[in-house]
């Protein structure tokens, strides 16, 4: 006979942390947000440890490689999403992996009999007002010359005139070979008087610019998180249908961990593809999900699972538990995974992190996730808001949206399934839609941290697994809820005092 689990499923919304007494050394500079990304042993340091606890989810609206570099500057981590061949998710680990802090691939490029006019329309679609001039217009192009917004004036010159004209040639053109660091580059910058130094290979190919308001940029991001060769750190979504030729692949790219990416993990395919995974690469971190209770943890866990994330159907695009009625409250789904997970450690030794995906739609939702067990957290919507997200930013008569959908929605044409006989989709289980525009990743993410520290500093704790062991927790009525929303009237401008 069916069987009905204990207990209310129930989601973030319905909780509240308690403060508990804060000490005087308690305060947002001493809180610490690292935490463990991989299964480690009891009391040994995690092989990988994130510096702030955010991920991005496993999707084409989100994880792009320039999401994944923003992020991962900030101490976090992007999964490349998977719904595409195999050889470009590896073309994006790449990108990701050869990114130097400081050391830009040219995006505004032309070639040297190329008008003036081009010049400007090129400028213009870029944003960039400094143009590297190459044999064949491209990037990687031999460098015959520079030329800048301040070398011609469109009044003065004639636009149909070619850019070789106006260009500082190569001959007269500082430049380096590719072996140098980024504060060598920034004493070349600043004794040279330069505002650009072009890097080029032997071949007198174009490598990369470094620009000197760049190197000011780089010290904004002392937590970032890198390798041991200090690559940025990327992570890779994979399936169940074809990871015997994907992982390889992503791991010559240079992946630094896998995921399994799944609505529901708690399956044979899983299991066997983590099986595979960790006899063939048994060095590389391997995570598995999605589950909601701690039965399926333990099965992904004994499985090989490196990490396991939680969460089915609470997702802001989700339509899962419409379509399919699977699922469970988030909040519920997290407390008893982590449960699960704490009894795995007293059992084996092994700590296995979770994480908590979908779902946080408040900045304290993240602090609820963390307090009640969480690791670390995942997040779509959060992402897809950001400048550095691949969704089209679009405006509207109140200001800018990006777009956002969901992996099992039909704009995702979700690539496994289209692979199998190429059926297509039969029914969705996501939504294509819209977010409100955020601005810069770093921006936004500078103030969530910020609230995050506040919330750990009321409950008294400066780390994370301090944070989970002291929290206090209370259920919300209906009413209470309300009172958490300001209720008087709110004025549109701030207050000026007179
Ligand atoms: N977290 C969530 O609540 C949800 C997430 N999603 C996202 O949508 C995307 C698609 O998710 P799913 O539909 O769960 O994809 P999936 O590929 O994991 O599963 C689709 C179906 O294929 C089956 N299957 C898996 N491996 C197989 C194999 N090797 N051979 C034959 N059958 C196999 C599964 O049992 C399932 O019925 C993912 O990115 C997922 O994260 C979608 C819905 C809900
Ligand atoms: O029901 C679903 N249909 C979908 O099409 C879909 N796409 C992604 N996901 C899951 O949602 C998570 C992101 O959720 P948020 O936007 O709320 O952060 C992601 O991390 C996934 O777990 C989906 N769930
Ligand atoms: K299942």
């Amino acid at each position: 006979m069916a069987q009905v689990v204990a207990g209310v499923s129930r989601t973030f919304n319905e909780y509240l942390l308690l403060p508990n007494r804060t000490g005087v050394g308690c305060a947002p500079e001493a809180v610490d947000l690292r935490t463990p990304l991989v299964r480690h042993r009891e009391g040994a340091e995690s092989a990988i440890e994130l510096g702030s606890p955010f991920t991005s989810a496993i999707m084409q609206a989100v994880s792009s490689p320039d999401l994944a570099i923003a992020l991962a500057r900030n101490g976090g981590l992007s999964f490349l999403h998977h719904n595409c061949p195999i050889d470009e998710q590896a073309a994006d680990v790449r990108k990701v992996k050869n990114f130097k802090a400081g050391f830009v691939t040219s995006d505004t490029n032309v070639r040297p009999q190329d008008t003036l006019q081009h010049l400007v329309d090129v400028m213009r679609h870029t944003g960039h007002g400094t143009a590297a001039v190459t044999h064949d217009g491209s990037a990687g192009g031999r460098l015959l010359g520079l030329v800048t917004s301040r070398d011609f004036h469109p009044h003065r010159h004639d636009l149909d005139a070619p850019v070789a004209d106006r260009m500082t040639a190569i001959a007269d053109l500082p430049r380096s070979g590719s072996d140098l660091t980024l504060s060598e580059a920034n004493s070349r910058l600043w004794e040279e008087r330069l505002d650009c130094l072009p890097v080029v290979d032997a071949n007198g190919h174009l490598r990369s610019l470094v620009f000197r308001s760049d190197y000011e940029d780089n010290k904004r991001y002392p937590n970032q998180l890198v390798d041991l060769d200090k690559r940025l750190r990327v992570g890779a979504g994979v399936n169940t249908y074809d990871y015997e030729e994907r992982i390889p692949a992503l791991l010559d790219a240079g992946a630094d961990v896998l995921c399994f990416d799944s609505s529901d993990g708690y399956s044979d395919w899983q299991a066997q593809a983590l099986t595979w995974a960790k006899k063939h690469y048994p060095e590389i971190p391997v995570g598995g999900g999605n589950v909601v209770d701690g039965e399926a943890f333990d099965f992904l866990a004994e499985a090989g699972a490196d990490f396991i994330k939680v969460g089915v159907g609470g997702g802001s695009i989700c339509i899962t538990r419409d379509q399919k009625g699977i699922g469970r409250g988030q909040a519920s789904a997290v407390l008893d995974v982590a449960a699960a997970r704490d009894a795995f450690r007293e059992r084996t030794g092994e700590y296995v992190p979770i994480c908590s995906d979908g779902g946080l739609v408040h900045d304290y939702h993240m602090a609820l996730a963390l307090a009640m067990g969480s690791d670390f957290v995942m997040m779509g919507r959060y992402f897809a808001r950001f400048d550095q997200a691949p969704g089209a930013k679009l405006p509207t008569k109140d200001g800018f949206v990006k777009e956002y959908w969901g992996e099992g929605s039909n704009r995702a044409r979700n690539w496994q399934r289209y692979g199998q006989g190429g059926q297509g989709l039969i029914f969705e289980e996501g939504v294509d839609g819209y977010v409100p525009y955020a601005g810069d990743l770093s921006d936004g993410l500078t103030v969530t941290i910020a609230k995050i520290k506040a919330t750990m500093v009321s409950c008294g704790a400066t780390t994370l697994p301090e944070f989970q062991a002291t929290a206090r927790l209370t259920l919300v009525s209906e009413q209470s809820f309300q009172e958490n929303h300001a209720s008087v009237a709110v004025r549109d401008t701030p207050a000026v005092a007179v």
